[in-house]
């Protein structure tokens, strides 16, 4: 369903990803592995097209979204949970979740069930301002605002980044509650090797702007995880 070819992507003067392709299948959980600064959130930030591609393309279910705009790839099925969750903080929690219904398919104002579903707490909490909330209730929101749209394919940045480990657990919960409601694939960028291999299907390891290696999880050896991810 998405397919990243040969994709060059950088800042300025700078090329982080020189030639960057990837799959990810319908419900399949897809992890993106690498050091720091190996270019994880940079691919993030192409495929949802907050950072322009240079060369190579994405594709969505047949339909090219390289130059399309990340609204546009959000109406496409596509839900993002970033990096450091970017919460806007001076709206309510409800209205955090209205933002993520903004990329939803028919238009609509009614939360749908199944994105707050997995999260009761944060109906409880629709009137307080997204800034006041603790970093693994942020998470749970900013997880909430991407299902809004009940994406096909939600890309997960560093979820459990700043997060106390009680709480880690309930992001796992809820990453393999997606899977198993079989509805929306996953391309999630983490560090723990704990954590990818209790969820994951397929990873990639992203070494010097390219893909160094790829695989099924369970095939994930320790002569592939020295060379490539031990700091
Ligand atoms: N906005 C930016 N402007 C310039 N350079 C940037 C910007 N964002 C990231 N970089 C640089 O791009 C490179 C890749 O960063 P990126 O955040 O994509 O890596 P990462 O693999 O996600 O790292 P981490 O695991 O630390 O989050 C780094 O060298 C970083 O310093």
């Amino acid at each position: 369903m998405l397919a990243v070819q040969q994709l060059e992507a950088g800042y300025g003067e700078s090329v982080i990803l020189r030639n960057i392709s990837l799959n990810v299948k319908p419900g399949q959980v897809v992890c993106l592995l690498g050091r720091n600064g190996v270019g994880k959130t940079t691919l993030m930030k192409s495929i949802m097209g907050v950072l322009k591609a240079r060369r190579g393309g994405v594709s969505y279910n047949g339909a090219d979204l390289t130059k399309a705009a990340p609204a546009r790839r959000a109406k496409s099925g596509i839900g993002y949970v970033p990096q450091g969750r970017e919460i806007f903080g001076q709206l309510t929690v409800y209205e955090n979740i209205l933002v993520g219904l903004e990329a939803a398919r028919e238009k609509t104002r009614e939360i749908p069930a199944e994105a707050i579903a997995k999260f009761p707490v944060l109906p409880t909490m629709y009137e307080r301002r997204g800034g006041d909330l603790s970093g693994g209730q942020q998470q749970q929101l900013a997880f909430a605002r991407a299902l809004a749209s009940k994406p096909e394919l939600l890309l997960l940045d560093e979820p459990c980044e700043g997060i106390q480990p009680s709480i880690v657990d309930d992001i796992r919960d809820v990453i393999r509650s997606i899977k198993a409601d079989g509805k929306t694939a996953i391309l999630l960028v983490e560090q723990s090797l704990d954590f990818v291999k209790s969820v994951g299907d397929y990873f990639y390891i992203l070494d010097k702007g390219a893909v160094a290696w790829e695989g099924q999880l369970d095939s994930l050896s320790d002569e592939v995880i020295r060379r490539y991810l031990t700091v």
